[in-house]
């Protein structure tokens, strides 16, 4: 398992986009949180933003759409050049088709869970997606605390994963920070969406290695 760290440019200054990806050049990923005031009490970016960061960087965008439709408006991510298109099984109703369209505009589909979300009515969904993204705080704000409870769904969707090939990348995102990153490596994450704890850090590269360095050091051990 290769430990990717995606910072989440919703805890960096949206005035300021630009320097604040290049700030991460250690990122695998920059995630991207798009939220519409619907699926989230919290209104944040959209596809002109996308567009607009997709050529202002060439590190590759991770878009977690915590929108009401996103049937309707995740494609237009894909198109919009994300390199991955996160949509949320509570919020779609027609899952199977939106993650196959995402797949087929070239990007990697990705299936996220709330906390209180079980992943075994999904495991058949497994062959539809290239990540899956297990929420560790309510969804709609940064700064929250980690929710210990959902590391056992960690454990047992990386079980699922395993039996299905071990190909799917497992993310978790809200609340990872030195101090929790490593029992979400232990529990089987292997893409970790940080924050607070990058732009929160007066070195946001230097916390990216930080992570990094935490995670792998449990996967070794
Ligand atoms: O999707 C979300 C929140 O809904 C996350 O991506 C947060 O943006 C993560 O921020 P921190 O909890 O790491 O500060
Ligand atoms: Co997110």
């Amino acid at each position: 398992m290769a430990v990717q760290i995606s910072p989440s440019i919703l805890a960096a200054d949206f005035a300021r986009l630009a320097d604040e990806a290049a700030a991460v050049p250690n990122a695998d990923w920059l995630h991207v949180d798009v939220m519409d005031y619907h699926f989230v009490p919290n209104l944040t970016l959209g596809l002109p933003v996308v567009e607009a960061l997709r050529k202002a960087t060439a590190t590759p965008l991770d878009c977690h759409l915590m929108i009401a439709d996103p049937d309707r408006w995740a494609p237009q991510y894909a198109e919009a050049g994300a390199g991955s298109v996160t949509i949320h099984a509570e919020a779609a109703k027609a899952p199977i088709r939106t993650l196959r369209e995402i797949r087929s505009l070239g990007a990697r589909a990705g299936l996220a869970l709330n906390p209180a979300t079980p992943v075994e009515p999904y495991a058949d969904l497994l062959g539809e997606i290239d990540m899956m993204l297990l929420m560790t705080v309510e969804p709609g704000f940064g700064g929250q605390k980690f929710l210990d409870v959902v590391l056992p769904k960690v454990r047992r969707a990386r079980e699922l994963v395993e039996r299905h090939g071990g190909r799917i990348w497992l993310q978790v995102d809200g609340g990872v920070d030195a101090g929790t990153i490593e029992r979400c490596a232990e529990a089987g994450a292997d893409v970790f969406v940080a924050g607070s704890a990058v732009y929160g850090a007066s070195d946001p590269q230097a916390a990216v290695d930080a992570l990094r360095a935490a995670a792998n050091r449990t996967l070794a051990t």
